[in-house]
């Protein structure tokens, strides 16, 4: 299931090689955490608003946008997407409750 996340986080990491001008997410990366927030943010938004609207292809639409451009944050930073699915893993089974509780208030 995962494979296309993988195949796309390499191509995020090549992009780090791109020209900016035949690459949006060269582009991003030329722009900077700033621009990537910046749409990071508002995939963010149109993700809700699609929950809200209840148009499951939009939905669907909206919540790739928003996996992408999470995506582009975290190669960016250089995370492997490994170390979001280690946490996953690490909550998998716990309350979301407890987790919240155990969580470093800082
Ligand atoms: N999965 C995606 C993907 N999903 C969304 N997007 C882009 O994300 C942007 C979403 O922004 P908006 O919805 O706000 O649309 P917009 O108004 O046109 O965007 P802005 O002008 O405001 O930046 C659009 O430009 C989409 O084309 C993506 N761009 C690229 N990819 C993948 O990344 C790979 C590398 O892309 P390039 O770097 O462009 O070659 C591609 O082969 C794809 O696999």
């Amino acid at each position: 299931m995962s494979a296309i996340l993988d195949e796309l986080y390499h191509v995020l990491q090549q992009r780090k090689q791109a020209d900016a001008s035949q690459s949006y997410v060269a582009s991003l990366y030329k722009d900077g955490t700033d621009k990537i927030l910046k749409k990071l943010g508002e995939e963010a938004t149109e993700t809700v608003i699609a929950g809200k609207g209840g148009d499951r292809q939009q939905i669907i639409y909206e919540t790739a946008d928003l996996w992408f451009h999470s995506m582009v944050l975290l190669a960016h930073n250089d995370i492997e997407l490994d170390c979001v699915l280690d946490e996953l893993a690490r909550r998998f089974g716990l309350s979301g409750l407890e987790e919240k509780a155990n969580r470093d208030p800082s």
